[in-house]
């Protein structure tokens, strides 16, 4: 034993006479209750020195006296402890007395079953074993021990081991044995036998049964849980692996049973840590508690193993009887908790150093969120967490809003992303973009993760970038318009330029009255039809056409009355000709027309009639039928002409030759018209400066009394002294002056050299009588005319009763109001006037009312054959009746012979003037008639 009284070893005579092992056990353990106390005494005294003392053994069930004798080790054995030998001691008659009261005690008592058999017999048994089998006591006794085992082959091998033992005096021992109950049931046992005597069987044998069944049941359980569990189990002793389950040989990679008998020094890396965790898990098995660890260990191929250890002491008492030890590696849960971590520290350094605010939502509020949302909404750290999401929100609306649009995409499997105007802690707004989803899909209405980001700054920019947009779009409409604006007024003035320039090129090949083309165009055109004519071997005619008497009309009429003969005569000719005709209008009243491809003259006289034909019909014109007529000159290409010049020459001596031939008909040109054209044409030219030169001259023819041949009046007879030709008669000149005009200018000289002639004659003292002064129908026009008549009054000094003026009557009813303004004037004025050419226009009664005329002059077309036409008397009668209703004075004209002048007496004719009186002369012979 060491000083503790621990046994180390024991030879087999101590464990026969015990009846078990004993080494590992405490020497007190060896001995009956009763010697306990003593022994432990002794074993604690005996490394002091040798010592002798008795007590009783405990044998099984049995006491046997012993007297012991305690020698200690000697130094040279290094350690403290003693050696015990036990000596048996006879047993006297007083101690057999009381050894079997003992005994008898004990049998009483114990609490295994004991029995003594003798072949085939149960001689005697405790009331343990009766029990364990479920007899009486006295049930048992004399019973064949066969009945208790399971058949009796059992019995017989049993037996059979059990006498080979006991006969060499062994003690018998079955650690396990199944025996059957009166009841049928089993128990499991533990036996030890010894026989009484060795050499006789009839002796008996004694037999000790233990009651195993329970233990052997948590054994196996025990055992069970070994086997099967998961986690590592293994027992030590002094630190010495004395037993481990198949899940620890899994967990270090050793076979089975490998690490039994190993120091648990296998599992450590080094002899610093295996001391290490010995010391700390001791010291804490050692007060009887479990200890527990989590350690790095060892495999068996070296490589770690993240363990955790418990650790129970089987007797807290004594430790060192044995730890078993739980051990699971937790190397994967530990990695997975590494991973756990640093992925948990991860995400709360993305969630402290995010720039976006996160949060977990769960039931409407905030379960937690990062360090960016509470600066966000500017809250202090952990203000938000688990307070309301709500109070993010400025209003009641939005946040139910954004509830409802959340609920319905979660529920739709959606992540919610939206853009809400949310409210910092201080009321302040702000923009933010949410996106929110579930944590787990498959619990939509669970636990949220959001994402916030402040979008104030990005939707102001967009804003003031959708505002910048917009002004841009704006100031490029505007831009755009305006560019539009320019472009239209640009394209404007480009067609109001083109407009213009096609104005100027029209006005340059139109004219501007009939927009006909003018000589420009014609000349053109011309060209081209010569051009075409001589390709195609074909004639062109071009007539010349001269409106008669259209002066007169525009001079008497007015420039209106003109314009709208002039455009109705355009219109009327366009529409006679062909399309490819031209008519043109070279000024005045002439009119070209161009007929190209002409076969002969008979096609250009069918085109002359049409032309005449067309103007048959009276132009209308306010109120009034004006009557025209062509003078129309032919020539053709090529006959009379191949160059412009000289066809245009052609046609208008042609033209003239018309007016010549009585006018309203058409003439094709003929060689010798060139001679009385260029007659024409010398006459106008030296008519045109016969004024300036002095060539005009005046005649007076007297008018005289019809009764007494008294002079009644002068009238004023224009002559052109023309050089080298002698008086002009003025019905050869007269139409010339009028058609080029100079008939005004001529006009006013006429009325001026009159009255100067009158005041020479009143001032010679020469009986005073009123000149008649012509005044042709342009004259009459003539806006001046009044002006011109006041002023040579005025200037000569003649009284306006002294002078009258002629108008024929042609000239009178072609004009309107304006004709009876002029003659109220010049009657106003004091001038009489008198209707020249009577009868010739068929005047009415009623017609000459409205005129202030005072005179009629019967034109002596009547007179001359007064004598023997009786129509022309009767016209002259009613003349004369007519001029008596209207009281006027009535003037035959004409009057040549005494037979006329005796007529015009008869039908009351007052004065006349002809020849048979005198014939017009110059002023110093008429005057000689009023001497
Ligand atoms: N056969 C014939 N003839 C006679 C007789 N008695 C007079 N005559 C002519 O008859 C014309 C009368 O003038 P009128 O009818 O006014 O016709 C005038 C008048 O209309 C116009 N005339 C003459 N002088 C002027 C003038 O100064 N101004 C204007 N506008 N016209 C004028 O010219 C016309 C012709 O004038 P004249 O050649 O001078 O012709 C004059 C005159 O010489 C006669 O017994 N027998």
């Amino acid at each position: 034993c060491d000083a503790r009284g621990m046994i180390w070893a024991a030879n087999a005579a101590l464990e026969r006479l015990h009846g078990a092992p004993v080494e590992g056990l405490r020497l007190p353990a060896l001995f009956c209750a009763r010697s306990m106390p003593q022994a432990a005494h002794e074993a604690e005294l005996a490394p002091g020195g040798e010592r002798r003392w008795r007590g009783l053994l405990a044998a099984g069930a049995l006491e046997v006296p012993v007297e012991v004798r305690a020698q200690p080790l000697p130094a040279a054995a290094g350690i403290a402890g003693a050696t015990f030998v036990f000596g048996e001691l006879p047993v006297t008659g007083e101690s057999v007395e009381s050894a079997r009261l003992e005994q008898a005690m004990v049998l009483e008592h114990a609490p295994v079953g004991i029995v003594v058999t003798l072949p085939h017999l149960v001689k005697s048994c405790n009331p343990r074993m009766a029990h364990m089998l479920g007899y009486e006591p006295d049930q048992l006794v004399g019973r064949d021990p066969c009945e208790f085992f399971l058949s009796r082959p059992q019995y017989e091998a049993f037996m059979e081991e059990a006498i080979r033992v006991l006969t060499a005096g062994e003690l018998f021992e079955k650690a396990e044995i199944q025996l059957r109950r009166i009841d049928g049931s089993l128990i499991w046992c533990r036996i030890r036998a010894k026989a009484v005597d060795m050499t006789s069987r009839e002796a008996g044998t004694i037999w000790i049964l233990e009651d195993v069944t329970e233990t052997r049941q948590v054994l196996r359980e025990v055992q069970a849980i070994m086997t099967n569990a998961s986690i590592g189990i293994f027992f030590t002793r002094k630190r010495v692996i004395t037993r481990a389950n198949s899940s620890f040989d899994r967990m270090f990679g050793y076979a089975q049973d490998e690490a039994i008998g190993s120091l648990t020094r296998i599992f450590y890396p080094d002899d610093q840590a295996f001391a290490d965790f010995g010391a700390q898990a001791y010291a804490v098995l050692g007060q009887g508690k479990p200890f527990q660890a989590e350690n790095t260990l060892v495999r068996k191929d070296g490589t770690p193993m993240w363990a955790r250890l418990i650790g129970y002491a089987i007797n807290s008492e004594d430790p060192a009887q044995g730890t078993i030890w739980m051990i699971e590696d937790r190397t994967r849960q530990k990695r997975d908790e590494e991973a756990l971590r640093n992925a948990l520290l991860e995400n709360q350094a993305i969630l402290d150093n995010a720039v976006l605010g996160i949060a977990v939502v769960e039931n409407g509020r905030t379960l937690r969120c990062n360090r960016k949302m509470e600066e966000l909404f500017g809250y202090p750290g952990g203000a938000i967490d688990g307070a309301s999401v709500r109070a993010l929100y400025p209003d009641l609306e939005t946040w139910a809003a954004a509830r409802r649009q959340t609920r319905c995409d979660f529920m739709s499997g959606r992540v919610h992303m939206a853009e809400y105007q949310l409210a910092r802690r201080d009321g302040t707004r702000f923009w933010a973009r949410l996106s929110g989803r579930p944590f787990d899909m498959a619990e939509r209405s669970g636990r949220s993760v959001w994402l916030i980001d402040d979008v104030t700054d990005q939707r102001e920019a967009a804003d003031a970038l959708r505002r910048a947009r917009d002004e841009l779009e704006v100031r490029v409409e505007e831009r755009t318009a305006e560019l539009a604006g320019a472009n239209r007024r640009l394209q404007a003035e480009i067609v109001e330029r083109r407009q213009a320039e096609a104005r100027v090129h029209h006005m340059a090949y139109h004219d501007a009255l009939t927009g006909l083309p003018n000589r420009a165009l014609l000349s053109e055109r011309l060209d081209r039809a010569m051009l075409a004519a001589r390709r195609d071997g074909r004639k062109l005619a071009l007539m010349f056409i001269d409106l008669d008497r259209f002066k007169t009309i525009n001079d008497s009429l007015g420039h209106l009355t003109g314009d709208h003969l002039l455009k109705e005569v355009a219109n009327r000719l366009c529409r006679v000709v062909r399309a490819v005709d031209t008519v043109a209008r070279l000024g005045g009243d002439e009119f070209v027309v161009l007929v190209p491809g002409v076969r002969g003259l008979e096609e250009c006289a069918l085109v002359g009639e049409k032309i005449i034909a067309a103007m048959a019909e009276p132009v209308r014109f306010e109120g009034r039928n004006l009557h025209i007529s062509p003078s129309i000159g032919i020539c053709l290409y090529p006959d009379d002409g191949e160059d412009v010049e000289s066809l245009m020459r052609k046609a208008d001596s042609a033209m003239y030759h018309a007016k010549a031939s009585g006018r309203n008909n058409y003439q094709f040109f003929a060689e010798n018209m060139n001679v009385a054209a260029a007659r024409h044409f010398e006459l106008e030219t030296s008519l045109r400066g016969a004024l300036e030169r002095g060539e005009f001259t005046l005649f007076y023819q007297p008018i005289v009394c019809t009764r007494d041949r008294r002079v009644h009046g002068m009238e004023v007879l224009l002559r052109w002294r023309r050089p080298g030709h002698g008086l002009v008669a003025p019905d050869d000149f007269i139409p010339m002056l009028e058609e080029n005009g100079l008939i005004v200018a001529v006009g006013e000289w006429v009325i001026r050299t009159a009255c100067e002639q009158a005041m020479a004659w009143q001032r010679a003292g020469l009986a005073p009588v009123p000149l008649a002064v012509n005044l042709s129908a342009r004259q009459f026009m003539h806006r001046g005319l009044i002006d011109a008549i006041r002023r040579t009054l005025d200037e000569t000094g003649l009284a306006p009763s002294m002078l009258e003026f002629e108008i024929t009557e042609t000239a009178l009813m072609q004009h309107g109001r304006q004709t009876l303004e002029t003659l109220a004037q010049i009657s106003n004025m004091g001038i009489r006037l008198s209707i020249d050419d009577f009868g010739t226009g068929y005047s009415s009664l009623a017609y000459l009312k409205r005129f202030p005329v005072h005179k009629i002059k019967i034109d002596r077309a009547f007179v001359r054959d007064l004598e023997s036409s009786s129509e022309d008397r009767a016209i002259v009668a009613a003349i004369m009746a007519l001029a008596g209703s209207l009281q006027l004075t009535v003037v035959a004209e004409g009057v040549e012979t005494q037979a006329q002048l005796a007529l015009l007496r008869e039908h009351g004719c007052a004065l006349a003037q002809g020849y048979l009186f005198a014939k017009p002369d110059e002023a110093g012979r008429a005057a000689q008639m009023l001497a």
